[in-house]
């Protein structure tokens, strides 16, 4: 047992303007300081009555300009190394909506290297479970996100969640010895990291889906991805079954500080309560006197039960934001850390007999101890006794019986198999004459000896021996159909999971199932101009996957797509792509030829070496010391070749772990892309009002848009708002005047409200604003 305080991290988040309200002191022998130095006149909308500094002690204080690897080896590394000797993990990223924590536990949604904690965490199990071969290793991923106090299963592979509600709800079960079940809540087998980084994906994609403006998911949610690794070394029975929960926490910011009548940095509530009931725990746990640890108030709390208090090595990482405006706040972050610093953890080696292979043993061992035994007796014996045998036991059975003597013994020999038949049968016999007995009543006298049966009770007793027969085979009858009855859900069980995972691997995973590259590929320099072009084809909406878009919303989309805020990271990344693939292209080739030279001089080798061999049959033996100086040199070249494959071999694989995050980076562009497209297509559309008799020709609102023709469409655009993915020109609009706006119109013909109808709006506004040009600011 390993007893261990929660071990706290600090990260401060990259600040775009200097800041001197705090420093960082990682000189100290027992840990890093992080300080606050916030003055009493700091005018940023509070005032400051109490003290100026706040120092806290973390065991590690990462900088702004600390990179995400050395995050993941100072803070992670650790805690996989535990997760892989057979301990539970948890990491745990805290702190105020923005503070960095989905930076920190999942990465950045741009580059390669900003890949955060889980990622790289996959990478590093994946890479240990192919290096050790002395265990066997299996791993299954489950991803759970908790809004509201509802668990939703991020993993599901309907893949049709377009709202949070649409996801599988997992619920909380709490077996008789108290532990936790998550009911619903999907395990995905997956066999390396491709797979695992597959459903990383997944995940993130059904979480951003299913975000809307009032549940922003990041915001207020939690989410836990959990590792579950089983390791078994193949000579044994033992397995080790650990889990690793990677926890990225709903924002951390409060109410209540209201800056003034001395507020500021007094502890307020937190606006989620999960958090609030968190908190309650970390309070209980942290004072050592409280028995009751009011785990069961929220389901978060009951999900992490083992990681606060229990059997796991927990770390926490607090991430702070240091601009001025967010101080109180990061204070507040670092004094809960503090707490946390106080709770003491037992972890277990998570060590336990594998039944199935007890049995596997046992039963191995039951045979070597069978072939012993004949070996000894010189009999070889089968499991059953045989019919033969069978018939003479029942012989010696009723010649003992008959046996008046009571000195006559049952000579059986050693032989395990025939006593328990002998003594099965005598209990029948007895059995059935006590039952003769019942039936005869006692008046009778002493029973007949067994065997002697009277003759006149044969029949009744045949008769009401047949019932119980036929009473026991209806029995039987019916536990065969219960036991058909459910082999048969087993199965539609078993098809509905394979079908699951075949949707995962081909439905929702299909476009990156286009994407994928293995290795050979790469040699062969195919396939990565559809991987890189994915993205410009015109869009199949996210979960209805084939729907074919109208012609006008096929080009409002492009007009969309130019405008959104992603482009520039889209445009970039499939530039980068696109040099990776040259790159892999490249090493690709320089693989093979390595290869092909390796095998080259293995033939030299043999070549030569066999031509040795003859040349010593010839005639001219060869000394044992004589050195070949070809052969040598064909070795040397060998070593050389083999190491530069290697090496060369190396980088494709490196280069192939990068290139499909960036095809997953660029996926999940692709799906924002779609979803902010398809909302403010329908926010558009909202806009557009067709008036319903055509006497109603002129609505002059204002600020609108007045499209003349018959009838006349009416577009208001007082408000556009400003909001995440809105194109640039939106907001342009917003500022131009309706004067201006209605020189432009639109005929429409009929009283429909069609996409072409749309389209033309979005083309006039862009046409006008192209006259218009941005308002200055
Ligand atoms: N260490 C960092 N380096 C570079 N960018 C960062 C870093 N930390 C955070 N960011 C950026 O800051 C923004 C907010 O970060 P992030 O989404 O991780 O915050 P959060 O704490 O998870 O917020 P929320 O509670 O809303 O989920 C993101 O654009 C992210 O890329």
């Amino acid at each position: 047992m390993v007893k261990q305080t929660i071990q706290i991290f600090a990260r401060v988040k990259p600040t775009k303007t200097t800041t001197s309200v705090y420093c960082v002191d990682n000189e100290q022998a027992t840990g890093s300081l992080l300080e606050f130095m916030v003055p009493r006149d700091l005018a940023d909308g509070f005032v400051n009555n109490k003290k100026e500094s706040y120092k806290f002690r973390f065991q590690q204080v990462f900088d702004q300009t600390v990179k995400q690897e050395d995050i993941f080896a100072a803070i992670a590394k650790p805690v996989a190394d535990s997760v892989l000797l057979g301990y539970n993990g948890t990491i745990f990223a805290y702190g105020q909506t923005g503070s960095g924590k989905t930076f920190t536990i999942t990465g950045g949604a741009e580059r390669y290297s900003d890949r955060g904690i889980i990622p790289r965490m996959l990478s590093y199990l994946y890479q240990h479970f192919s290096q050790d071969s002395s265990m066997v290793y299996t791993t299954h991923i489950s991803y759970l996100e908790i809004y509201n106090e509802v668990g939703y299963d991020l993993l599901d592979p309907q893949h049709e969640a377009s709202r949070l509600e649409d996801l599988p709800k997992v619920t909380i079960m709490e077996d008789p010895d108290q532990n936790i079940h998550l009911k619903n809540l999907s395990l995905h087998q997956s066999s390396n990291e491709e797979e695992a980084l597959n459903l990383l994906f997944l995940g993130d994609t059904n979480r951003m889906i299913a975000e809307t403006p009032m549940n922003q998911a990041s915001t207020r949610s939690h989410c836990i991805f959990t590792v579950h690794v089983c390791g078994r070394d193949p000579g044994s029975a033992i397995v080790r079954r650990s889990k690793l929960h990677l926890v990225d926490l709903a924002g951390s910011e409060r109410v209540g500080k209201t800056g003034v009548g001395g507020q500021l940095l007094t502890e307020a509530k937190y606006i989620n309560l999960s958090l609030h009931y968190l908190e309650q725990v970390i309070l209980a746990l942290s004072e050592k006197k409280r028995t009751h640890i009011p785990y069961r108030n929220s389901m978060m709390t009951s999900v992490l039960r083992d990681s606060l208090g229990g059997n796991c090595m927990t770390t926490m990482i607090a991430t702070v934001s240091v601009d001025r405006r967010n101080v109180d706040e990061s204070i507040s972050t670092c004094r809960f850390a503090q707490r946390v610093a106080l709770i003491r953890n037992e972890a277990l080696l998570n060590e336990e007999l594998d039944p199935a292979l007890v049995i596997v043993r046992l039963k191995r061992e039951i045979q070597s101890l069978k072939e012993e035994l004949s070996m000894v007796t010189g009999v070889q014996r089968g499991d059953q006794l045989s019919q033969e045998e069978i018939h003479s036991l029942e012989e010696l059975v009723k010649v003992f019986l008959d046996d008046a003597d009571p000195e006559v013994t049952l000579a059986l020999g050693p032989d395990m198999r025939k006593i328990h038949y002998c003594f099965s049968l005598l209990k029948v016999m007895i059995r059935e004459k006590l039952f003769i007995g019942e039936r005869l009543g006692d008046h009778r006298g002493p029973s007949p000896p067994v065997g002697v049966l009277d003759q006149q009770d044969s029949p009744q007793l045949l008769s009401a021996e047949l019932k119980k027969l036929r009473e026991m085979l209806t029995q039987r009858d019916n536990e065969i159909s219960i036991l058909v009855c459910m082999l048969k859900k087993e199965k539609m069980k078993a098809q509905d999971i394979a079908v699951q995972l075949a949707n995962i691997s081909s439905g929702h995973l299909a476009p990156q199932r286009s994407l994928k590259l293995s290795t050979s590929s790469l040699t062969e320099g195919t396939g990565e101009v559809n991987a890189v072009d994915d993205l410009g084809a015109l869009p199949s909406l996210y979960g209805k996957k084939g729907t074919a878009l109208s012609l006008g919303k096929q080009e409002a989309f492009e007009i969309f797509r130019r405008d959104h805020k992603n482009q520039i990271t889209i445009e970039d990344n499939k530039a980068l792509l696109k040099q990776r693939f040259a790159e892999a292209k490249a090493y690709g080739e320089q693989v093979n030829k390595a290869r092909n030279r390796v095998n080259e001089l293995k033939k030299q080798l043999e070549l030569r070496r066999m031509q040795r061999a003859a040349y010593g049959v010839a005639g001219r033996p060869i000394e044992k010391e004589e050195v070949d100086h070809v052969e040598e040199n064909i070795c040397r070249q060998l070593e050389e070749e083999k190491k530069s494959y290697k090496t060369t071999f190396g980088c494709l694989k490196t280069l192939k772990t990068e290139i499909e995050h960036l095809q997953l980076l660029l996926e999940r562009s692709k799906v924002k892309l779609q979803r902010d497209f398809q909302d403010w297509w329908e926010q558009e559309t909202a806009r557009i009002q067709v008036p319903k008799s055509k006497d109603r020709v002129r609505q002059s609102r204002s600020p609108s848009l007045v499209l003349t023709g018959e009838p006349v469409l009416t577009v208001n655009v007082q408000d556009f708002p400003a909001r995440e993915g809105l194109t640039q020109s939106a907001q342009n609009l917003k500022a131009l005047t309706s004067t201006e706006l209605s020189k432009s119109s639109i005929p429409l013909t009929g009283d429909q409200q069609t996409d072409t109808d749309i389209l033309a709006f979005i083309r006039a506004r862009h046409n006008l604003l192209n006259r218009t040009g941005p308002p200055q600011p």
